[in-house]
């Protein structure tokens, strides 16, 4: 960009400048042919007009040039060899040059002032005030210095002072009022008013001039100085007169002239108006109508009507009821009603829709107007405008209402994310009014758990795709923080995002039961620890990790010894409360990078963490652990007010040896844990390969139960029971396997299998079924069969129905109830003392009598001893066994035995093998045996050939 200075302006003006210094220069040169030598005043002075309209017209750059120019001029008075000689006269040229810039000045500052410049010369008032300023006033004082200069430097003499002034001002004012005119006539060309009076009053003008020259020329030869003098008023008359009445014309022909523009500019404005409207109309689709205001009948409609139903114009025209038959139905009762109702004059406005030639739907909104003359509706016309689209508009926005008043929060930012909208579930979901977030940044919501990264990457999606979606962790205004699932949408025009509308809902509900459902799938409902697929995953890891540190770790396997025992007598809220506090000790006993995990049931594993490269350590550290375990879990347990006390099975194997999986290395684990439990429980165990072979031995044994169970593949024995003379007082009943490969297979080694299994309790039954069955068969046979006692596991014991299953057995049997017995372990009858009492109760009212089994193993307590109803007390055949070799055994036998005769309990001696055992027991005061010693088990044939029958004989 070019910067406007003065120096540019003036040299861009330059030309100007200089052609009003040489107007100046010539006008003046040619006055002064006329004008009398010394002082050469001329009767007209056209610089005086020049110089002044140059300044008005171009500004006071001229100025130096005027003055250059008068200069110039005077030194026609003062010749230059004597103003170069003469310092005085050098200052008269000077004064008088200066004067001449000085009328100039004055004139142009008077005019701004009073006269109010620019205008035009039309009105006598402003002709007179503008010539009196200029010529009058403006000249007076410049002449008089002048002239007194001229007197100063001798051109003029005192006599004719007055003389010169009076012509010399006169010579200014004609000069002003000839040259202004004519000056700007020419020069001026943005006031058209000096251009259109070139003719009327330039030319005028300039003959005037030219025959006042050549008037004064002539007189100045018939040197007739007055009428010289008079002529000088004849151009500046001219110039008055014509300016008067040229300006008032030319001013007419202006003002119509301009009036005509602006009366073709407004008729375009309007024409352009016309235009639009008619194009408004165009896409407004208006219906211009007029109708027959009893029958509703178009009298007339405009083109437009068939563009926008469809329908010819004749056709709106012709058919009587056009109107009411296209009306669209839901809306005829509304219009009718309308219609019924509305009889007044004037304006009315109703909206309805009207099906088109195609079938579609267009709404209007009919403003029409009626007529009333004499109290009857004369006319009736109207505009019917097609508003489907705004319906639609207005549709959309409703919906759009609608659904910004969701259920789903909606947040709406400017695009510098000031908030300016949110809704009602805004409001529900963060707890804030929208006065309290509209004008601030969604910031306030922030919850300080995302870190900066989040962020960016937010804004990376918006900017990239224009959207984000994902969860979002925020902060209500109550402080909680909540997640949200939110999808920010960048709303664009024109390539620039003007919005960005955040639309989230609160998930708090979804991630709890996300929460509840991955904490069901991976947790322990009942004791909150890892449940066994967690246990397998972490497992997995934690494998993993020991192959690559070539470390080793430990997995604990524990089962609680008898709980089911406790949990079938004491019900499952003991049980489970127990198993909650086993978890509990457990975990207390843990360091945080072990894992205790609940399998089910009451099989709990503990993973310890790989942490050596030494397995003598590792080993070291489980055995350790496990001992802590056992000892915290063999601490009495407080469950529902009553005390308990538990023991538990425990294996460990130690990982990774191969490349096992954490399924088999748990199955070693499990392995060993059982070696615990069939060594006698409460110990602990590490796997050895042998076990392996166990543990597959017994699946296969109870995998051949089943078969057995089915096919009933069992067999009793019979083992009689002798009195110290060796007649048989009765026979325990010992089932037997008939295994289809292995041949007849011990109780020892398949009754644990069925009691951990649950195989026991069809075991169980068809031993008290068929001990009956045997016994009838015998008393159907005539035999006396003695009283058979028969082993009951503590689960089978119970059961609830365990007393209706002897009562349903005997009577099924038909056999009389003192002929059968039951044995039980210690073990059993302790655990729910009320019910077993209930139970043995039950028994011995029918008649059935009662043994402990292997008395003197377990608690043998006295306190429950004397609360039950027993019969019989067996002394473990452990005790009979060393009774020779232990001086303890014997003396426990003694006590045994003299305790039971204190209760009333007879007492039977098991496993006796010798006659020396035999011998000392009846030293001891024992009066029943069982053993070896007297026969073995039997089969019942066998059984009955050789006891029964000497029975019978007996
Ligand atoms: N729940 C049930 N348990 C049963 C049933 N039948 C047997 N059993 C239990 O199985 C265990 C082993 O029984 P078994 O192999 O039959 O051994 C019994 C006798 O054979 C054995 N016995 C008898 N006299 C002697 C002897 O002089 N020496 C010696 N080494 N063993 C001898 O003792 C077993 C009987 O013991 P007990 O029952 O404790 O009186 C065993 O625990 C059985 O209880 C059944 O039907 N149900």
């Amino acid at each position: 960009m070019v910067k406007v200075t003065g120096q540019t302006i003036f040299l861009k003006n330059a030309w100007q400048y200089a052609l009003a210094g040489l107007l100046f220069y010539a006008t003046g040169w040619l006055a002064m042919m006329i004008a009398p030598p010394p002082a050469y005043i001329s009767s007209i002075w056209p610089p005086a007009g020049i110089g002044l309209a140059a300044v008005l017209l171009w500004g006071y750059r001229v100025i130096p040039f005027i003055f250059l120019a008068n200069i110039l001029l005077y030194l026609k008075v003062f010749d230059l060899a004597s103003v170069l000689d003469s310092p005085q006269k050098l200052m008269a040229l000077c004064s008088v040059a200066s004067c001449g810039v000085l009328r100039v000045w004055l004139a142009t500052i008077l005019i701004k002032r009073f006269a109010q410049f620019p205008y035009t010369l039309i009105a006598i008032r402003k002709i007179a005030l503008f010539f009196t300023l200029t010529g009058g006033v403006a000249a007076f004082i410049p002449t008089a210095l002048t002239v007194f200069a001229l007197h100063i430097s001798g051109v003029i003499v005192t006599q004719d002072i007055y003389y010169a002034f009076i012509k010399a001002w006169i010579a200014d004012c004609t000069g002003v009022i000839v040259f202004v005119p004519l000056f700007f006539i020419i020069f001026d060309r943005q006031q058209r008013i000096w251009e259109e009076r070139i003719i009327t009053l330039g030319l005028p003008l300039v003959i005037c001039f030219l025959a006042t020259i050549a008037l004064a020329l002539f007189f100045q030869q018939q040197a007739t100085q007055y009428l010289q003098f008079q002529g000088v008023f004849l151009p500046g008359f001219v110039s008055i007169v014509l300016l008067i009445l040229t300006g008032r014309h030319e001013w007419i022909k202006i003002q119509v002239e301009q009036r005509t523009e602006q009366l073709v500019k407004k008729n375009h404005k309007l024409s352009k108006r016309d235009k639009q409207f008619k194009k408004l109309l165009q896409t407004q689709s208006v219906i211009i109508w007029r109708a027959d205001p009893v029958s509703y009948r178009f009298l007339y409609v405009n083109e437009e009507a068939e563009s926008i139903l469809g329908y010819p114009v004749t056709q709106w025209r012709d058919e009587s009821d056009f109107w009411w038959q296209r009306l669209h139905d839901d809306d005829k009762d509304r219009v009718q009603a309308f219609c019924a109702e509305e009889q007044a004059a004037g304006n009315v406005d109703l909206e309805y829709r009207m099906i088109s030639a195609e079938g579609t739907i267009v709404w209007f909104r009919d403003s029409h107007t009626k007529v009333i003359k004499d109290g009857v509706v004369s006319e009736l016309y109207g505009l019917m405008l097609d508003i489907t689209k705004q319906k639609l508009a207005e549709e959309e926005f409703r919906v759009a209402a609608i659904t910004f008043e969701s259920q789903q929060g909606i947040l709406i930012t400017d695009r510098l994310g000031k908030i300016i909208r949110v809704n009602k579930a805004f409001t529900e979901i963060t707890g804030f009014l929208p006065r309290e977030v509209i004008g601030k940044d969604p910031k306030i919501l922030k919850s300080g758990r995302h870190d900066k990264s989040f962020y960016k990457h937010f804004w990376q999606e918006l900017a990239d795709v224009g959207k984000f979606e994902g969860e979002v962790w925020n902060r209500r205004k109550n402080g909680e923080i909540y997640p949200e699932w939110q999808i920010v949408t960048a709303v664009e025009n024109n390539r620039e995002v003007t919005h960005y509308v955040s639309v989230f809902s609160d998930i708090t509900h979804k991630k709890e039961a996300e929460d509840k459902i991955h904490n069901l799938a991976f947790y322990d409902a009942l004791t909150g620890l890892p449940n066994r697929r967690l246990l397998l995953d972490r497992f997995e890891q934690e494998i993993a990790i020991a192959r690559r540190h070539k470390q080793f770790g430990a997995v604990i396997f524990l089962d609680l010894d008898h709980f089911k025992l406790l949990n079938d007598s004491q019900g499952h809220l003991v049980g489970d409360e127990l198993l909650i506090q086993v978890a509990n000790r457990l975990s207390s006993v843990l360091r945080e990078e072990d894992t205790p995990a609940r399998l089910g049931g009451d099989e709990f594993v503990v993973l310890l963490h790989a942490n050596s490269e030494n397995l003598i350590e590792v080993s070291d550290h489980a055995r350790t652990v496990a001992e802590k375990i056992r000892k915290q879990l063999n601490t009495p347990f407080l469950l529902h007010h009553y005390q308990h006390q538990i023991s538990t099975s425990i294996g460990i194997t130690l990982f990774p040896e191969g490349d096992e999986r954490p399924d088999m290395i748990l199955q070693q684990a499990d392995t060993a844990m059982y070696r615990s439990k069939s060594g006698g429980r409460n110990a602990i165990s590490f796997f050895q390969p042998f076990m392996q072979e166990a543990a597959d031995q017994r699946l296969k044994i109870e995998q051949d139960l089943r078969m057995a169970i089915e096919k009933e593949g069992f067999m009793l024995f019979y083992q009689p029971q002798v009195d110290h003379t060796g007649v048989m007082i009765g026979a325990e009943v010992l089932i037997r396997w008939d295994h289809p490969e292995q041949g007849i297979v011990s109780p020892a080694d398949f009754i644990l299998v069925a009691e951990e299994s649950s195989l026991i309790l069809d075991i169980g039954l068809w031993v008290l079924k068929n001990t009956c069955q045997q016994i009838r068969t015998w008393l159907a046979m005539g035999i006396t069969v003695p009283r058979l006692s028969f082993n009951v596991s503590s689960r089978q014991f119970r059961q609830r129905e365990f007393v209706d299953q002897i009562k349903n057995a005997i009577s099924e049997t038909q056999i009389p109830p003192h002929l059968l017995g039951i044995e039980l372990t210690e073990s059993v009858m302790i655990i729910d003392i009320a019910d077993t009492v209930a139970k043995m109760k039950a028994l011995k009212s029918l008649g059935v009598s009662i043994a402990v089994d292997d008395f003197g193993t377990g608690y043998s307590s006295l306190a429950y001893l004397k609360s039950l109803p027993l019969d019989v007390l067996k002394i473990d055949r452990s005790f009979v066994g060393d009774i020779l070799l232990d001086s303890n055994d014997a003396i426990i036998i003694e006590t045994i035995i003299s305790m039971a005769r204190h209760l009333r309990l007879r007492v039977v001696a098991e496993g006796v093998e010798t006659e020396e055992q035999f011998e000392l027991l009846k030293k001891l005061g024992c009066l029943l045996f069982q053993g070896y010693y007297f026969s073995r088990p039997l089969p019942s044939v066998n059984f009955a050939q050789k006891y029964l029958r000497s029975a019978k004989s007996e």
